[in-house]
């Protein structure tokens, strides 16, 4: 639709209430952010499975009703992590040139997941026992985008190893967008989301990912044939990689010394969109980051000796 550039009110999913970028015409008010890129654009899947879905549209401009709440979090979620990739590491969208960021909130019904198709986010409602909406928090809307961006570079097959880096990389990037814009950052994905009567718990910790049984150390990895070859499961040992790097620590008797959450992201970007390809394994992974600190700091850098500890702590070299 066309229409004039508008900033409307919204709440979010737990009453929070927020400035969103909206056009209005004489239809209505509709979750088109033309201010960033090619625009972000949040559709209505109305409790379907048909992706987009209806473009949301609101007809008294104000996005404060109990329906929108998915629907306002994504949109500014969205808009929060395009502003991470432009202006931490100079990434225009998730292909780098501006493309339309696309998510569909209310998709299914009681649907526990969120994923990216391959073109655009969706996120269901949660059953309101293990998931409330999906888009309620800010750290899974940064996994999936990242998800995005993965897709756009490394291209990491979705599957063993190279699967379970793709996963790794999205939730590190959903602790960094998380920790860049929220003055309470953890090391936790999806604890706003996640079992809402139970307090304290996430979907998974990056600081000791054998919380929610993921493995720690490489030779602890799942090597069955479940999610793809454990992507979601061994996705723990370059969890453990990333909160080592940033925040140190010793672990299996190798100290880290930690560099920091905006060095490890730089490093970790740059591996992505670099150095990683579809195939690449666990192993592969250690010595494209250690290239990456090497181009970034300096060979006889500290921050590659923190690389190197970092992967040789889960037991990769
Ligand atoms: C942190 C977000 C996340 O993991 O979303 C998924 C869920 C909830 C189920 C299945 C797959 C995913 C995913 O995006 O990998
Ligand atoms: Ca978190
Ligand atoms: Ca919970
Ligand atoms: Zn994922």
């Amino acid at each position: 639709p066309t229409g004039k550039d508008t900033v409307s009110a919204g709440k979010g999913l737990i009453g929070d209430k927020k400035a969103i970028h909206t056009i209005k015409n004489a239809e209505g008010t509709f979750l088109l952010d033309r201010t960033r890129g090619k625009g972000i654009l949040t559709y209505d899947g109305a409790k379907g499975l048909l992706l987009p879905g209806k473009l949301w549209r609101d007809s008294d401009g104000i996005f404060n009703e109990s329906y929108d709440g998915a629907a306002v979090d994504a949109h500014v979620y969205a808009g929060q992590t395009f502003d991470y990739y432009k202006n931490i590491h100079g990434r225009i969208s998730y292909d780098g040139t501006g493309a339309k960021v696309v998510s569909t909130v209310h998709y299914g019904e009681n649907y526990n997941n969120a994923f990216w198709s391959g073109s655009q986010m969706v996120y269901g409602d949660g059953d309101g026992v293990m998931f409330s909406p999906l888009s309620g928090s800010l750290d899974v809307v940064a996994h999936e985008l990242t998800h995005a961006v993965t897709a756009s570079t490394a291209k990491l097959i979705y599957q063993g190893d190279s699967g379970a880096i793709n996963e790794s990389m999205s939730d590190i990037f959903g602790i960094l967008v998380e920790d860049h814009f929220k003055n309470s950052p953890d090391w936790l994905i999806g604890e706003d989301i996640y079992t809402p009567k139970q307090k304290g718990d996430a979907l998974r910790s990056l600081a000791d990912p054998t919380v929610s049984g993921q493995p720690d150390h490489y030779t602890k990895r799942y090597m069955g044939t479940e999610d793809y070859g454990g992507v979601h499961i061994n996705s723990g040992i370059g969890n453990k990689v990333g909160f080592l790097l940033a925040s140190g620590g010793t672990h299996f008797n190798i100290k880290v010394q930690g560099i920091g959450k905006a060095k490890t992201g730089k490093i970790l970007y740059r591996t992505l969109t670099q150095y990683l390809t579809p195939k690449t394994t666990y192993r592969q992974y250690q010595a494209a980051a250690v290239q990456a600190a090497t181009d970034l700091y300096g060979a006889s850098s500290s921050e590659v000796a923190s690389v190197k500890a970092a992967f040789s702590a889960v037991g990769l070299k």
